[in-house]
């Protein structure tokens, strides 16, 4: 298939070359930058052109602070300040868990590595996509081309349109190359628990996902699990549109500041978890193998991503002349207390042998070397920062730094001993390298500090107040400079020109015994919201936009046409669906997109849900319904508490013995396939339970640790989709009401012994090209008869690859492809995604070496071969 579009033209190329000089650029008459003259291909000389407006790519306040800073040598800060200024090359990665990992992988390898340099650039571009060398497998790829780039050249459509649509399946996701390492040097084995403190928009999540279910056979769950947390509701619906797409039973969604992450444990008198569980050991507190901390910060690394960031470290330009101090600086200042709270609470949340990850896309040493500093001063000896020179070794980085210098305002600090008592409530001690407020006694001790109380007086300060102060502070004595003792050299740095990407900062924890009592008192167990928490957590959140370098590329684009709000009114809606009474139906506002039932589906099921929305709800009045005269009380739908938590559905263990019956039966489920305290819905009333969600047996062990200890965990999201109730009149013909769903068909396939037949691959092709096709369109005759035989309802149609027997049991392995579909009365229709369907044919005509089919397929009239009164699926 490769070489689609050899032959493009040399204006396609100009327009290539033309649309990498000018991504950076905003037109003040028009915002095409294919219509740029292509004049200048430097975006700092830009100023010169009146058409042009392009983001400011110098800042002398910038450059002043961490030429101080010493981040680089001085030697190398004209390569750091140009690479900068460069757009950065997009990334994404290949979901190892993935059934098609290795084909994708092979059609990067052989089909768009040369395609991409034969077409692009007659040969100028060295290397149009290649594998990030220090990624295990060949699995993460770096383009040089920018998303700009990707959106706007023809060229490099169809690069565009796999990247596009392979992301939204979730079989590669489109991150910044050096967002990925942080959860590569957390070593992630797949029985581990693991805790994401700040996760959204969950790209790491995912990422960890990906790692735990690498290796699981089919039929089989990992025994690990991630706690995915994010204390920004809308950043939070963000995560889980993202996770969605990785169709995991190993993943529980919170709602928590991350310095208060509630503490489960059950005291020692209570009935221990593991005498409720199945098998295997269980758990009576909720602690972690594994923590990533992945805080908010200053972002400052992503600057070659968002370079508007630039305009972040300067007030106005007329200031530049007296270099003011910093909005950026100041921000960073202000969230160190905050990273050290949270750090500390994913530290206490650490087991004992268990590996911590602290990262941040800043290159600030206060919101980075610091804070580790401070974790290791407040931990005492019960943790160590680990020495990962020898891990991912093709992986370009620098040592942290031992010395830096805190600045604020027009002033620079050594020491903490400079600092004026004015503004001892925002710069505390542990900024500097010592960490300790008296520091002629300081230098070169790691020892106890004052720095603790301090510390949280940082929070309390008001750093941006601080900045516009006017106190005239002398500069510190170069003389005064204090070094950290603590081995910072093993913290890992990474500078965007290094291997041309953005920069990040990482340091990797070992726990090594319980936290000393004062941190333990004081980190481990949740404590009640503070006040200032909260407000310095929303200014974060309102300077979220500026965190972009971890918002996956897919995200960013969805979230572009898929606006927050949006996805907040989705799962509303979803709520709505699943607890309205029926009079209300009509007034649950209908997306697009519709099931087999004409029902809204919404991409959402979160238990999450728009209070404001909800009180509109709640006093929605229904009319008197007048036929039987009987006064409808059905107007006043019920606040959604869970547990303590208002504003989210609870998680209810779904345990209707008949309902899970008539599908055991319907489907022939093996008595194998463990359904016992797996399935949870979201709804309390059984009769309205329209979808049933599966978890590992991780994830109930922590949905029972949790409901014994009073539900501490506020869970948005939870499980992954595996029935749904079927309503339409064609789902009432069925003697199951519920249909297997997309996300749950993998796991269950193994063991669905009934409503499973195996397809010839042209039949299989012509299903999801076509839909729906009737028993007789069939060009296997004899599998037509057989669905025909298939009792009115759900069934699984798996491609028979030549090794399926012509009947009995199917036999199921890792390359197993199978679809959900529905026999109707006289034909089969899928009931999967057009997406999928799409996605689906792409990889069977690569397989099979036909080409792209999808783009040619002639549009097709289903009528002429699906049964007139079921429609195909246009989930
Ligand atoms: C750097 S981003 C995380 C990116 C994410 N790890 C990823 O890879 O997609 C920081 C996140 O921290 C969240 N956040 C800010 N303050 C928080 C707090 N106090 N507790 C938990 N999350 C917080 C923000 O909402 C933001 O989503």
């Amino acid at each position: 298939m490769g070489g689609r579009g050899r032959g493009r033209s040399r204006t396609q190329r100009k327009h290539f070359r033309d649309g990498r000089e000018n991504v950076w650029k905003h037109s003040r008459s028009d915002s095409n930058p294919n219509n740029s003259n292509g004049d200048s291909n430097d975006n700092t000389n830009a100023n010169n052109s009146a058409a042009w407006e392009p983001f400011a790519t110098q800042n002398h306040a910038f450059d002043e602070y961490y030429k101080e800073q010493g981040i680089v040598g001085a030697e190398e800060w004209d390569a750091f300040i140009a690479s900068l200024r460069k757009p950065l090359p997009s990334a994404f990665r290949i979901n190892s868990s993935s059934q098609f990992s290795t084909d994708l992988r092979l059609q990067l390898e052989n089909d768009f590595m040369n395609s991409l340099q034969a077409e692009v650039a007659d040969g100028i571009e060295a290397e149009p996509i290649r594998p990030l060398p220090w990624y295990p497998g060949n699995l993460a790829w770096q383009s040089n081309f920018s998303r700009m780039q990707l959106r706007k050249n023809q060229t490099l459509e169809r690069f565009h349109e796999f990247l596009k649509l392979e992301n939204e399946i979730g079989n590669i996701t489109r991150q910044e190359a050096v967002s990925m390492v942080p959860p590569l040097f957390l070593d992630v084995h797949p029985e581990h628990f693991i805790i994401d403190m700040c996760a959204a928009p969950g790209s790491k999540t995912f990422q960890l996902l990906e790692i735990i279910h690498q290796s699981s056979e089919p039929g089989l769950l990992p025994g690990g699990m991630v706690v995915a947390n994010d204390v920004d509701v809308q950043r939070g619906n963000l995560l889980i549109h993202q996770t969605k797409r990785m169709c995991t039973a190993n993943l529980i969604v919170t709602n928590h500041e991350a310095q208060h992450f509630p503490s489960c444990r059950l005291n020692k008198n209570s009935c221990s978890v593991s005498e409720m569980g199945e098998t295997g050991p269980s758990i009576s507190e909720l602690q972690f193998d594994r923590v990533l901390c992945d805080v908010p910060c200053s972002g400052d690394g992503t600057l070659r991503k968002a370079p508007d960031i630039w305009r972040k470290w300067q007030s106005t330009i007329s200031d530049m002349d007296t270099y003011p101090l910093f909005k950026n600086v100041g921000m960073g200042n202000g969230l160190h207390g905050l990273q050290v709270q949270i750090a500390m609470r994913g530290m206490a949340l650490l087991k004992v042998g268990g590996r911590m990850v602290y990262s941040t896309c800043s290159m600030n040493p206060v919101e980075n070397e610091a804070v580790v500093a401070e974790i290791l001063r407040r931990c005492g000896g019960s943790v160590e920062l680990v020495d990962v020179s020898n891990e991912l070794p093709l992986l370009k980085r620098r040592p942290g730094l031992a010395q830096w210098k805190v600045c604020d305002k027009s002033s620079w600090f050594a020491s903490y001993k400079d600092v004026p008592e004015s503004k001892r409530a925002s710069i505390v001690p542990s900024m500097f390298p010592s960490g300790k407020s008296d520091t002629h006694s300081a230098l070169n001790d790691q020892g106890s500090t004052g720095s603790e109380e301090s510390c949280e007086s940082a929070k309390n300060g008001d750093s941006e107040n601080d900045i516009n102060s006017t106190d005239s502070i002398p500069p510190a004595s170069v003389a005064e400079e204090e070094i950290s003792s603590f081995p910072l050299q093993h913290c890992v740095r990474i500078v965007p020109h290094d291997q041309n990407s953005g920069a990040f900062f990482i340091a990797v924890f070992h726990k090594l015994s319980s936290l000393p009592a004062a941190a333990q008192e004081k980190w481990g167990h949740s404590k009640s919201t503070n006040q200032h928490s909260k407000r310095l957590s929303k200014e974060v959140n309102k300077d979220a936009n500026n965190l972009v370098d971890n918002l996956p590329e897919g995200v960013d684009e969805k979230a572009s046409e898929i606006s927050e709000s949006d996805i907040v009114s989705e799962s509303v809606v979803s709520h709505l669906e699943t607890n309205l009474p029926d009079s209300l139906d009509n007034k649950v506002p209908q997306t697009s997109a519709t099931d087999v039932d004409g029902d809204p589906d919404v991409g959402l099921e979160p238990g999450v849900c728009d209070l404001s929305k909800e009180n509109e709800w709640e006093e929605a009045q229904v009319p008197n319904d007048g036929e039987n005269g009987q006064q409808s009380v059905r107007g006043k739908r019920k606040l959604q508490i869970q547990g303590k938590w208002r504003g989210v559905d609870p998680v209810i263990l779904f345990k209707d013995e008949t309902i899970i019956g008539k599908i055991k039966n319907f489907y022939g489920i093996k008595e194998s396939f463990p359904f016992n305290g797996h399935l949870v819905s979201r709804n309390e009333d059984n009769n309205h339970v329209k979808r049933v969600y599966y978890i590992s047996k991780s994830v109930k062990d922590v949905l029972e640790l949790n409901l014994q200890v009073g539900q501490q965990l506020k869970i948005t999201s939870v499980g992954l989709k595996m029935f749904e109730r079927q309503t339409s009149k064609e789902g009432n013909a069925s003697p199951c009401a519920f249909r297997i769903s997309s996300e749950g068909l993998p796991l269950l396939l193994p063991y669905i012994t009934k409503q499973i037949l195996c397809a010839s691959i042209v039949d299989f092709k012509h299903l999801l090209q076509y839909k729906a096709i009737k028993f007789a369109d069939f060009t296997d005759a004899k599998f037509g008869e057989k669905a025909s035989e298939l009792m009115m309802g759900c069934c699984v149609i798996v491609l028979n690859d030549g090794n399926q027997p012509l009947t009995g049991p199917v036999h199921v392995d890792s390359s197993t492809i199978a679809i959900g579909c529905w026999r109707g009365r006289a034909s089969i229709t899928v009931m999967v995604t057009a997406t999928d369907c799409q996605e689906l044919l792409e990889r069977l005509n690569i397989r099979t070496g036909e080409g792209s089919l999808v783009q040619e397929i002639e549009p097709f009239d289903v009528k002429e071969v699906g049964d007139t009164n079921v429609n195909p699926m246009e989930i």
